[in-house]
This record gives C-alpha cells, structure tokens and sequence, in this order.
C-alpha cells in the first residue's frame, strides 16, 4: 500500500503517526507547504517528507487530503492530471462534497469522502466513509485501511456532517467529561495525576464493555446502581441538572453550525 498524506496538519499528523503504528502502508509520502515541522518523520525509511504534492501523487496510490476546505480545490486541480486507475482519492476534510470533487476532477475517479478522528493516531478511530458511484469499488479497501487504525462504518453521503459531530468533535466532547470527572475526582481527594488516570480508565471500561457486549448502557447501569445506593443518587443529580439534555443541545448546536453554509 503505498499511501501519500497531502496537508500533515493536525489529522494529517494522526492519521501519520496511525499508519506508521499499524504497520498499514509500504511507503508514505508526507507533504506540507512548509515541512520543518514533520522532518523528524523522514528518519523511517519509508517515509518520503515534501511541498512537493506532485512527487507525492505520482509516488502513492492512496492519496489522503487533510488540507483546509479552502485550498482543495487548487489542489486537486494541480494533480488532476496525474490521477491514473490506481489512485483512490480519500478526502477527510469537512463540508466539501463528492459532487465538488467531481467538479474539479471528473467523475471518473475512485472517490471516497471518509470523517475520522485525532484517536487515529492512536489506532482507535471511529471513521466514517461515503463514496462516490465509481468510488463503490474501493469501500472495502477503505474500510480496511481505517479498520487497521480503530473502527469504520459505510453511511449515506447526507449523513455525513451529522457524522462529523459525533465522531471527530466528539473527541473534543469526550474530553470535557474526562475532564469533569478529573475534576469531581481532585475534589474527593485525589491528586490531579491520579484523578486523570481513574476517569480515563473508567471511560476506556466503559465503552469497551459495550463494544465486547454489544448491551444498551441502561443495561450496564443497572448492573452498577444499587438500590438507595450511591451512584443512582449521583446520577439522578446529574440529570436534575441536565447532564443528558445539554450534551444533546450540545450536539445539535455544533450539528447547526456545521450546515450553517448549507454545504453537503
Ligand atoms: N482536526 C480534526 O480532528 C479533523 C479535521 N478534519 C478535516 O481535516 C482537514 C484538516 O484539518 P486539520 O488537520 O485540523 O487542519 P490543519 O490546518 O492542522 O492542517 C492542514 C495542513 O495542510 C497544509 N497545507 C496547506 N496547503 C497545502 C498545500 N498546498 N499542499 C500541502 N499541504 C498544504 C497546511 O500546512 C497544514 O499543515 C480539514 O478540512 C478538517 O475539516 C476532519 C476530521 C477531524
Ligand atoms: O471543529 C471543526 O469544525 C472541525 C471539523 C471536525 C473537527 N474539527
């Protein structure tokens, strides 16, 4: 698999580090405009580091944009004429539509638009992919490169600003409750280092008994609350004081400002 990253930002960057983790490509191709910042990346040696998209493009086969939505189109139009059957394009970045793709570089390409997270780097992404019509014939080797960094899922193009909240916001979203519950942790005692420590863990447990068990959390909780007990009357509390109502406001705030520009 010989993949390119054009634009090594931030996703770029984890999608870098999740890929050279899980073993996932025979050469990488890394381009920046300016690669100071990721020239630590050349001492792999399958790594080719470059402001060259060009040489990235010609040298790869899966070509991974994680650039800014507004300098794509220049992009795409600058290796446009360097697309072959053995490219498949996998777009990352948010509100730029198949449709936009194809307008710039046809229709006759494997286009496939994919919404992962900064967990990538780390192996454990929730991403989702949509294609476009040509594109259909490369899902299943999409969904094997994301599988081999976390988890992946095929949906409808139109959910996919809905999918970006969940999923890639969602980091930011898991974070604060991480965050909180450090917090109440620090406040019952514990120093701040340890605090972190039982809240990530706890979290991590969490999710992977409902991904092992595939239960409903109201399942898992009810193995957890005793009667009068104490994490009943923690929960409750948390509820009174909108716990569940603000995460969902929260959602469908950030779910608003993403189709503010009624992008798809
Ligand atoms: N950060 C995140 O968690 C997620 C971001 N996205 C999408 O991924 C895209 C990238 O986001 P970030 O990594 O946060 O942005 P970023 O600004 O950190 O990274 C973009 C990179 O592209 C580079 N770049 C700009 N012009 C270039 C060119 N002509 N050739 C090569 N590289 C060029 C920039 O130097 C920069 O390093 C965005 O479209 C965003 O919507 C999608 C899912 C999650
Ligand atoms: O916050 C944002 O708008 C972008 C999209 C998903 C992650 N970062």
């Amino acid at each position: 698999m010989k993949i390119a990253i054009i634009g090594t930002g931030n996703l770029g960057l984890s999608i870098a580090n999740g890929i050279l983790k899980s073993n996932g490509a025979t050469s990488m191709y890394l381009t920046k405009r300016d690669t100071t910042s990721i020239a630590d990346f050349e001492k792999f040696d399958k790594v080719t580091v470059t402001n060259d998209n060009r040489l990235a493009v010609q040298n790869s086969d899966i070509l991974i944009f994680a650039v800014q939505p507004v300098h794509f189109a220049e992009i795409l139009e600058s290796i446009k004429d360097l697309l072959t059957e053995n490219h498949v394009i996998i777009s990352t970045i948010t509100g730029f539509g198949i449709e936009k793709i194809e307008a710039v570089i046809g229709k006759d390409n494997y286009i496939v638009r994919s919404m992962p997270n900064t967990a990538i780097s780390v192996g454990k992404s929730m991403t989702c992919i949509c294609s476009n019509e040509k594109g259909k014939k490369r899902i299943d080797l999409t969904k094997a490169i994301f599988n081999r960094m976390g988890h992946s899922m095929e949906i409808p193009e139109n959910q996919m600003q809905a999918a970006t909240v969940i999923c890639a916001s969602g980091i930011a979203f898991w974070m604060r409750l991480i965050r909180a519950t450090t917090q109440g942790a620090i406040q019952l005692g514990f120093d701040a280092k340890e605090a972190q420590e039982l809240a990530m863990h706890t979290c991590n447990g969490a999710a992977s008994l409902l991904i092992d068990s595939g239960n409903h959390p109201e399942e898992e909780i009810d193995r957890v609350t005793t009667p009068m007990g104490c994490t009943i009357t923690g929960l409750n509390e948390m509820e009174h004081q909108g716990l569940s109502a603000s995460l969902i406001r929260g959602i469908i705030a950030s779910y608003d400002k993403i189709t503010e520009f009624k992008t798809k």
